[in-house]
């Protein structure tokens, strides 16, 4: 599990995060949902570690994220970031390979090969592997990096979970490579060590796929949930000043929203 007790990020007088607590089961899809500014990538930058000047505590399978080292973490816990550019050549595979940089020191082994192989082929990028990295299109790279993010924790690791922190991964997808992230994401959740949380625009989307649902506004966690519990009209009104119309059908286990 990974868990954010009474978080508080602020930068000058500035409350970017204000007490927030949240926790992330593992075996379960963990979606962050919010308006423009509500403080989302705050959240992810904190949980993640990427930020640390923060009050409160984060932790990992009960271990404050502070405690562990830089290495340890980044064995088990993998990040994407919103804009990641490479400025250099890099063939996709290479870029894919940086995911193993935590495990091995001098060259990549033969378990780092194959869990580069792994990711390429279950994002259905293998075909583009000796491609020029910076040839390929916006969606494209972001296809890449689910493989370069997903191959650092590949491998599961006894005792511990691996953490898989997405910050709006659907950037730069058409609608098939949404859904069909999104289906991948639930394939990847039937390891039960996994746990997985990402943020997300797409209301629809967060109703179809998500298990629990947390809704930021103004750095305050407004609702966490069930996509009932947290997708209603009190909910969406008050972070989004909008009026839903929602449908629900709960024999099904579906909601949608339309918006005027
Ligand atoms: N270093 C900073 N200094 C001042 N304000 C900041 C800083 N970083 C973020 N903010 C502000 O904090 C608020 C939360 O930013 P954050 O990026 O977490 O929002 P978000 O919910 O991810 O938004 P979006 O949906 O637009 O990506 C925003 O108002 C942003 O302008």
């Amino acid at each position: 599990m990974l868990e954010a007790k009474e978080i508080t990020f602020k930068v000058g007088e500035k409350v970017l995060l204000d007490k927030v607590s949240v926790q992330f089961e593992a075996g379960k899809l963990n979606l962050i949902i919010g308006p423009n500014g509500a403080g989302k990538s705050t959240l992810m930058k904190v949980i993640s570690r990427q930020l640390t000047s923060y009050q409160g505590t984060v932790s990992y399978n009960h271990v404050d994220s502070k405690a562990l080292s830089d290495k340890k973490l980044a064995q088990m816990r993998a990040v994407l970031s919103q804009n990641i550019d490479l400025a250099f050549p890099l063939k996709v595979w290479e870029v894919v390979m940086m995911g193993r940089y935590p495990h091995f020191t001098d060259a990549p082994r033969q378990i780092d090969r194959d869990a580069c192989k792994a990711a390429l082929e279950f994002f259905d990028v293998m075909y583009m592997a000796e491609r020029d990295y910076l040839t390929l299109s916006g969606g494209e790279r972001q296809r890449v990096h689910f493989a370069r993010v997903l191959t650092q924790i590949w491998h599961p690791i006894p005792n511990q979970g691996r953490y898989l922190l997405l910050d709006e991964p659907l950037t730069f997808l058409d609608i098939h490579y949404q859904f069909q992230f999104m289906h991948k994401l639930r394939e990847l959740l039937k390891e039960k060590d996994l746990v997985v949380v990402g943020v997300v625009h797409d209301l629809n989307l967060a109703a179809q796929f998500g298990d629990v649902i947390h809704l930021i506004q103004n750095g305050k966690m407004l609702a966490s949930g069930t996509k009932y519990e947290v997708l209603n009209s009190e909910n969406i009104k008050r972070a989004f000043h909008l009026e839903p119309v929602i449908y629900n059908n709960k024999e099904k286990g579906s909601l949608h929203l339309f918006f005027e």
